[in-house]
């Protein structure tokens, strides 16, 4: 769907993609990166809107810099910010955005009926857009994405504004995207943790350059961490500490699952314990018998996605990346 080759972008004071080859196949991708990582940056190349300064893309096999007009045609691109017209409806809106795309006028109005149907607007879709709320508005942005049936929508921050249950009302529409219509997304997100759900396949860029790219269930399989929590006691106060310490006595490597990202500890009970073979678990079990505290649970651990991305986060700052998006 989607191949970039050393694709790099210098504005005149910052390097927002640096080297970046991708290959991203159909189905659900997430583009996961804080603010400034060169997210925007790359749709607008990928839409040949803007050319790169150095290497090369495809979108749908066209070049990005010669056929930015036929992968336009082909692709479907939802922007991050508010672009929409306040006086006009979103039917008005929409079967203007379908025209544009080269729809008759029949088949115009009924794709944006269909199309706003389906991403849950009803009759407030004749009332003009000004009054709508921040999740009217992004579902009529992913509506005017999808009008033109796409064989790949690019979306930019689709959740940008959104409470929690907007978020989810609108990660699982764009699940559906997919798996009802069979186009294939690129969604981006500086939240790695709601992509998890979403996305067949997650790609982390940093300061414009590729941490890392591969499916959702690499990047969540079970890590051989073992969660243990234990309870507190008269001899043994701090069950966790004594626990902690006991396991790094017998040569294991332990740490709280609450570690805040700058790695020192945060609150909570829970200790992950790295397997190291079955006898860790005998370990475990001796080391909780020895301090004589309740073991409340101890469990197989998966990742979350925003525990890797921490992980394997480089700590010193970018050259060229640093600074903030518009
Ligand atoms: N037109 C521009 N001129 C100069 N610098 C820019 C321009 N657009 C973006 N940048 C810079 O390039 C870097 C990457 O920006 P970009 O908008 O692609 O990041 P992003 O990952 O999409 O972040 P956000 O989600 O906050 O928009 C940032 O440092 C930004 O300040």
């Amino acid at each position: 769907m989607i191949a970039t080759e050393s694709l790099t972008m210098r504005y005149p004071r910052v390097t927002a993609l640096d080297r970046l080859s991708l290959d991203i196949t159909s189905g659900v991708t997430g583009l996961v990166g804080a603010n400034g990582a060169g997210k925007s940056t790359l749709i607008k190349i990928l839409l040949g809107l803007m050319p790169a300064t150095e290497g090369r893309a495809e979108v749908l096999g066209l070049d990005v810099a010669t056929q930015g007009g036929s992968i336009r045609e082909r692709v479907g691109y939802m922007p991050e910010h508010d672009c929409l017209p306040p006086d006009v409806s979103a039917t008005e809106f929409v079967v203007h955005m379908a025209r544009m795309s080269g729809l008759p006028p029949t088949a115009a109005r009924e794709r944006t009926a269909d199309t706003l149907r389906h991403v849950g607007l009803y009759e407030e879709r004749y009332r003009p857009m000004g009054g709508y709320s921040t999740g009217m508005k992004q579902r009529v942005k992913l509506a005017q994405a999808l009008v033109h049936d796409p064989r790949l929508v690019l979306l930019d921050e689709p959740t940008n504004g959104l409470d929690p249950v907007g978020r989810d009302e609108m990660l699982a529409l764009i699940r559906r995207v997919h798996t009802d219509f069979g186009i294939s997304v690129l969604v981006t997100s500086h939240l790695l943790g709601e992509l998890e759900r979403t996305c067949d396949h997650v790609v982390v860029i940093d300061g414009g350059r590729l941490l890392r790219s591969s499916s959702t269930e690499d990047f969540t399989q079970d890590t051989g961490s073992l969660a243990v929590e234990v309870t507190d006691t008269d001899a043994c106060p701090d069950g966790t500490a004594a626990l902690l310490a006991a396991l790094t006595g017998a040569g294991l490597t332990a740490r709280p699952a609450g570690r805040a990202a700058d790695g020192s500890p945060a609150s909570g009970r829970v200790l992950l314990v790295d397997v190291a073979g079955e006898e860790t678990y005998d370990v475990v079990r001796d080391a909780v018998a020895g301090l004589g505290v309740g073991l409340v649970r101890m469990e197989q651990r998966r990742h979350r996605i925003a525990e890797v991305f921490r992980d394997e986060q480089p700590h010193e700052p970018h050259k060229g990346g640093a600074g903030h998006a518009a």
